[in-house]
């Protein structure tokens, strides 16, 4: 997981002046980021070249417009369509007084009517808190050159304008006017939107996400200048704004009539390279999904590419300033990070596509997402701690102390709590989703280990089970195997119940000699202690098919020799590698581990069918001498005997070939065995287990695992016990 030393604060387009000289931290996670970026510079570049330079005209016509006046319904159906088809619309009617936006462009042109310096001494730009004045000051990576603009930020987080507000007149109420009313129709418009685009949220999640001026308030009012220029003289590569895509949920962009540029790209979902007009509308307001929306709504809606082009000759005569308001309704961080918002929108693009844009603004969201990401597993680590409460809550055992109860917590359980935790646990790991991100793995494994079906069944079920999982039909043998598995398994109670025992004795010893003053002495309660139940069934079940098999067929060796193969894998500490397949560890111990096919080519079917397949064929034609009846007579038995031979044959290259499938599977067996064996030893010795479960028991039915596992742990400083069972395969290094 990646971590800075200081959490940023998201920017809707922070000022990124100069490229960074160094990457950001996250470099194994932006390998793939970086990949989707390049795509995106590309894009961009394509939408550049067919765009022409920063003073030609879309050649498309204008964004759709949405009048807010219309029923709720039809008003929902025109945004949904324009948003996931263009990511632009311009809305009418929506109720923000005229006036205030007026005001709002008044302030805005007093205070932009300064001279550089008065306007910097007033609203001093804070990166951090992306608040304040700049100029001229943003490059976008698909331009390379600064933006032809000067602008304000007013972001509505607590204390974030204290010292910033301009000393212009009427400049602070009207700015605090416009972001209110703003802000409501903003909630207003993502409350439509989101049934339809985010169904998966709970109502209201979208609009209950923005706060202004509160702790953790995202919200921002920008307001900008784009000063005249003289078009005979700017050079081609310069734009008033350089193609980009906003990080917000939604943009409101206001504009003033007669002040054109703003164009956003033309189709880009079917790789269309042309741009559409996003020109003042009468009474109307422009309004934009930003890459939050787009985001949160499985990218169902789009977060289009935009940007404000130089006046053509005729807009220039003479050179006029542009004025435009954007506010952008960024979620605020709080409820943007918490772990319900992600994990109840499970995007299938999550990862893939958290930050895969081109600015170094997009760097910075980069290394936002990765923290987003981290912030849901630490949710995925709380609902683990829920779940633990549920198992603890609602059905683990009681025992009493002192006229009180107390939950055993070695037994995870299964509950309605239990079940729905799961269900969430597995539907924020879906594949595609952030099952990518290694700690979410890890995590899941953990929580599978500690909710494994077994937990949901009583140990006497657990005996039934084990015996059916390990019976295979109603052999005699495979159920005593079965039942000595669950005897294991009761042992691991008992042994766990002993520990509990101790524990309360010692805690009651503790009691009295402090007089009957229970507090501050640590006591059992205190302790955690889990039952990590290693079952090695696949390996249990190898060796005895292993040996079932030259039972069966007499071969008296070929099952020793592969399991001593495997065996001598395993202590050869093949087993602990994780990417090291069977078959390596085959050749790690050398010759005598190719057992497979040693024991393919050593059965005699194998022999048998080669030395038919050498058969000489019988001989055909007439014997010399004999009568032509007798001829035809030993012609058809030979035909007859050929023939045979062929069907034996062809029965033969079955049965091999079954053989081998069955060796197969038998082999698969043990790779799987392998892999939880090196899953459970991971884990058990990974410093979050550790730390969470001071006291781990670990039990299994063979003592090769054990000792291989005891090993392993002793390798780390864990208080871990390993505990094979009296029924284990006591030979099974040996001869089966
Ligand atoms: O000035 C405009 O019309 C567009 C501004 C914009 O896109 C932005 O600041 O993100
Ligand atoms: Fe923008």
């Amino acid at each position: 997981m990646c971590k800075r030393n200081s959490p940023p604060i998201p920017a809707p387009d922070p000022p990124p002046t100069k490229q960074r000289a160094t990457d950001s931290p996250c470099e194994a996670e932006a390998a793939g980021a970086d990949k989707s970026a390049a795509r995106e510079v590309q894009l961009e570049r394509q939408l550049l070249q067919a765009g022409g330079k920063g003073g030609s005209a879309a050649v498309y016509g204008n964004v759709p417009v949405v009048d807010l006046s219309l029923p709720d319904d039809e008003v929902r159906a025109a945004m949904i369509a324009a948003a996931s088809e263009v990511g632009f619309f311009s809305v009418t009617n929506h109720g923000i007084p005229e006036a205030a936006i007026d005001e709002a462009f008044g302030a805005s042109a007093t205070f932009f009517g300064q001279e550089r310096a008065a306007k910097a001494e007033q609203a001093p730009f804070a990166a951090h808190l992306n608040c304040g004045y700049e100029y001229m000051s943003q490059v976008r990576p698909s331009t390379g050159t600064p933006d032809q603009k000067e602008s304000l930020q007013v972001t509505a987080r607590r204390g974030s304008m204290d010292g910033r507000w301009p000393s212009t007149d009427g400049f602070e109420p009207a700015a605090r006017t416009l972001i209110s009313a703003a802000h409501s129709l903003g909630n207003r418009l993502l409350s439509l939107l989101e049934p339809v685009a985010c169904p998966h949220l709970p109502a209201g999640t979208l609009a209950g996400a923005h706060t202004l001026w509160a702790e953790d308030g995202q919200c921002t009012l920008r307001l900008l200048h784009y000063p005249p220029v003289d078009v005979s003289s700017v050079p081609e590569d310069y734009w008033r704004a350089g193609p980009h895509t906003d990080w917000c949920n939604l943009t409101l962009l206001f504009q003033r009539p007669g002040n054109a540029g703003l164009e956003c790209a033309a189709n880009p979902r079917a790789g269309g390279a042309g741009w559409l007009k996003v020109d003042p509308v009468e009474g109307g307001i422009a309004v934009n999904i930003g890459d939050m929306l787009s985001r949160w709504s499985n990218d169902s809606l789009l977060s289009n590419l935009h940007r404000v082009r130089m006046p053509t000759p005729e807009e220039a005569r003479p050179p006029r300033p542009r004025y435009s308001m954007a506010f952008f309704m960024q979620a605020g961080s709080s409820s943007f990070r918490s772990a319900s918002c992600v994990l109840t929108n499970p995007s299938p693009s999550f990862g893939a596509h958290s930050a895969p844009k081109s600015t170094s603004a997009h760097k910075d969201r980069k290394e936002e997402y990765a923290q987003h990401r981290e912030a849901a597993f630490r949710g995925i680590w709380n609902m683990r701690d829920d779940l633990r409460e549920a198992c603890v809550r609602e059905t683990a055992p009681r025992v009493e102390v002192a006229g009180r109860e107390y939950p055993m917590l070695w037994q995870p359980a299964d509950s309605p709590a239990v079940r729905s935790l799961e269900r969430r646990l597995a539907a924020a790991f879906r594949p595609g989703g952030m099952e990518r991100e290694a700690a979410g793995r890890t995590i899941l494994s953990e929580f599978m280990l500690l909710s494994p079906r077994l937990g949901s069944i009583g140990w006497s079920q657990i005996r039934a089970a084990a015996t059916e999982a390990t019976a295979g039909g109603d052999d005699e043998e495979a159920g005593r195997m079965g039942r000595a598995l669950g005897t294991v398994l009761t042992r691991a109670r008992d042994e766990a119940e002993r520990r509990m025992a101790a524990l309360r004795q010692a805690r009651d010893e503790a009691r009295q000699s402090a007089g009957g003053q229970a507090a501050g002495a640590p006591g059992w309660e205190d302790t955690t202690l889990e039952t990590l139940v290693v079952i090695s069934g696949g390996l249990h079940m190898f060796a005895y098919k292993a040996r079932k098999y030259d039972h069966e067929k007499r071969r008296g060796e070929g099952a020793s020799a592969f399991w001593g193969a495997f065996v001598a894998a395993m202590k050869e500490g093949a087993a602990w590698t994780p990417p090291q397949s069977l078959s390596e560890a085959q050749q790690k111990a050398g010759a005598r581990l190719h057992a497979m096919p040693w024991v393919l080519q050593q059965t005699p079917t194998a022999g048998m069918a080669r030395s038919a397949g050498h058969a000489q064929p019988a001989p055909e034609g007439p014997s010399s001498g004999a009568s032509s009846e007798q001829a035809k007579a030993e012609q058809e038995r030979l035909r007859a005997v050929a023939e045979q031979r062929a069907e034996e044959r062809r029965r033969r290259e079955e049965r091999r070939a079954a053989n081998a499938q069955w060796w197969r599977a038998v082999w698969r067996e043990a790779e799987t065995a392998r892999a939880r064996v090196h899953q459970i030893a991971r884990l058990v010795s990974g410093g979050r287990w550790r730390a969470r479960y001071p006291e781990v028991l670990i039990v299994d039915h063979s003592p090769l695992l054990v000792e291989l596992l005891h090993r392993q742990l002793e390798a780390q400083p864990l208080s871990a016990r390993c505990w094979g069972s009296p029924h284990a395969l006591a030979d099974e290094a040996s001869d089966e």
